[in-house]
């Protein structure tokens, strides 16, 4: 008989339910495979923004990592808000303690309403602790100025910014284009350290409901990954995952809202076409 995938997520509670934990386990939920999680923070927060921020403690996640370690059989894991340097520090001991491979750090900063979701002093200890760990790093436009202090202004410059986040140890990194100025195209740059590189286009949806993007294509490539697909094609699954979830709005909320985690299995009973993703080498 076999067994379902087992998959973990290491994030925050967003109580809105768009993003975050809830947003990750959705995913999982949609793609077929079984999500187990690690609370790092509660925030309180809907669709217009968060309220508040009450972080778990490290011995706190480090007990839930033990409960999730010691019992499951975790093929690959995201990580999303971590906050601070002790998180961070619990994370990457437990990824090497439990030998957990088919890593995806989706090193969440901001929130779109503006909220800060990782400390100043802890982007340090994401570098050193966690991207030498990662499979994949997932960090959207503003995400990879930040870890790498390169303004990203045109093709060259992510380009650069991908090789510094592979100097740091992740054997791979997708540069997210959710925050791009292109008005027609969003796309994403994935840089391998054999030095392969592809871009991922789909149209770009004029929607403000954008609300755990980063979040759910994350997740979709975690659950991909469990379920054996290769990384780039994990990715392709995650693009037309999330594009298909900004395709078919919930409407709900009065800021930006949620995206529609339901979509894509929508999308492929109907047999319709996920996504029309293009794939430039
Ligand atoms: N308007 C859009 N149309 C099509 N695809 C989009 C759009 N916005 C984002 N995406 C896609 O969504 C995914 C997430 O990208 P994005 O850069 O928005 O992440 P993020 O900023 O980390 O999200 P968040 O912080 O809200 O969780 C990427 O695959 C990106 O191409
Ligand atoms: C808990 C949480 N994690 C991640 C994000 C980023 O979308 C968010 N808004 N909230």
């Amino acid at each position: 008989m076999s067994r379902i995938p087992q998959t973990l997520t290491i994030a925050g509670s967003d109580s809105g339910g768009g993003a975050g934990i809830q947003a990750d386990l959705k995913t999982f939920q949609e793609l077929g495979v079984y999500g187990t999680s690690v609370v790092t923070a509660v925030t309180a927060q809907n669709t217009t923004g968060v309220t508040a921020i009450y972080p778990m403690s490290a011995q706190a996640v480090q007990t839930q990592l033990e409960a999730v370690g010691s019992d499951f059989k975790i093929t690959a894991l995201k990580t999303g808000m971590l906050f601070n340097p002790e998180i961070i520090k619990e994370t990457a001991a437990a990824i090497q303690r439990f030998n957990w491979r088919n890593v995806v750090v989706d090193p969440v900063m901001i929130a779109k309403g503006g909220a800060n979701l990782l400390q100043q002093e802890a982007v340090e200890a994401l570098n050193r602790h966690l991207l030498p760990v990662a499979l994949l790093v997932t960090p959207n436009i503003p995400e990879a100025e930040v870890l790498t202090g390169i303004p990203i202004t045109d093709v060259s410059s992510r380009r650069l910014a991908a090789e510094e986040i592979l100097a740091m140890g992740a054997k791979s990194v997708v540069i997210k284009g959710g925050h791009g100025t292109d008005p027609q195209y969003a796309e994403d740059y994935l840089l391998q350290a054999n030095g392969e590189s592809l871009l991922y286009r789909s149209a770009r949806i004029a929607t403000g409901q954008t609300h755990g993007t980063g979040c759910t294509f994350a997740a979709a490539v975690t659950a991909q990954l469990a379920r054996g697909q290769e990384l780039q094609d994990a990715i392709h699954t995650a693009k037309q995952f999330i594009h298909a979830a900004l395709s078919e709005p919930l409407n709900i909320g009065s800021g930006h809202g949620p995206t529609n985690h339901a979509a894509y299995k929508t999308v492929l009973a109907e047999s319709k076409e996920a996504a029309n993703i293009e794939i430039f080498r």
